[in-house]
């Protein structure tokens, strides 16, 4: 099975297509407004409707009011929306009722009970990603997990790996970890918010190489 690979927090164009060229399979659009990767609903829906198809787009929140939710689904339609607050399973299962995007649930992995407590998302949503703690910011803070605690973790949800990856230390990741869906962000920027081409294009042909030779 091909990993898959998220470039988070674009705001152009170009990083699209390059995300797009480099053969990334999901770009992350962030809403929330003290992210310096913040776009606004009508930027997302406009990057949306420009992403070519080869790329699933993925709206992110974080602890988004129902209202806020709505109207964020309606306006961008993207096909995931990832949760990246402290958002509860009984919320998630509600979105889950009149939304047909996929539903994903950033969790931040501080030790192995982390894993254990974020079964009670299992049955509710798509996909559970595995990040670094909040920080100043709940997410692209490209602060690195402990990749051994996933260590023979049996997962019951599809899961993904996020937190300080970098064209530089991916393959050693996903040698550690296994994980079927690695994430970026600020690995693959020259500056918060300014994504680099050239390190999207990198990060790619990592993994590709590392799944090339495993
Ligand atoms: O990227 C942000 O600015 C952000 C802000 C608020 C919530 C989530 C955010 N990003 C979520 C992601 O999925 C990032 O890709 C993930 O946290 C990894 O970031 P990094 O460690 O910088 O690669």
């Amino acid at each position: 099975m091909q990993t898959q690979i998220k470039i988070c927090g674009l705001s152009n164009e170009a990083a699209i297509d390059a995300a797009a060229e480099a053969g990334a399979t999901h770009i992350g659009l962030v809403h929330f407004e003290k992210s310096p990767r913040h776009v606004s609903l009508e930027l997302a829906a406009a990057l949306r409707m420009r992403t070519p198809p080869s790329l699933k787009v993925v709206l992110l929140l974080v602890n988004a009011d129902p209202e806020l939710t709505d109207k964020a689904l309606q306006r961008v339609r993207p096909d995931v929306v990832q949760f990246h607050g402290t958002e509860t399973p009984e919320w998630l299962a509600l979105v889950r009722q009149y939304s047909e995007a996929e539903i994903w649930k950033a969790v931040g992995l501080k030790d192995r009970q982390t894993l254990v407590n974020a079964d009670r998302f299992a049955g509710v949503v798509d996909r559970i990603l595995f990040d670094a703690p909040a920080q100043a910011l709940p997410g692209g803070t490209g602060t690195r997990v402990d990749w051994s605690l996933l260590n023979h973790f049996e997962h019951r949800t599809p899961w993904g790996l996020a937190g300080g990856l970098t064209p530089d230390n991916v393959a050693e990741a996903l040698r550690a970890t296994h994980a079927p869906l690695v994430d970026v962000s600020s690995g693959v920027e020259s500056a918060p918010g300014v994504k680099d081409v050239d390190k999207i294009a990198a990060f790619c042909q990592a993994v590709r190489d590392f799944q090339a030779n495993h």
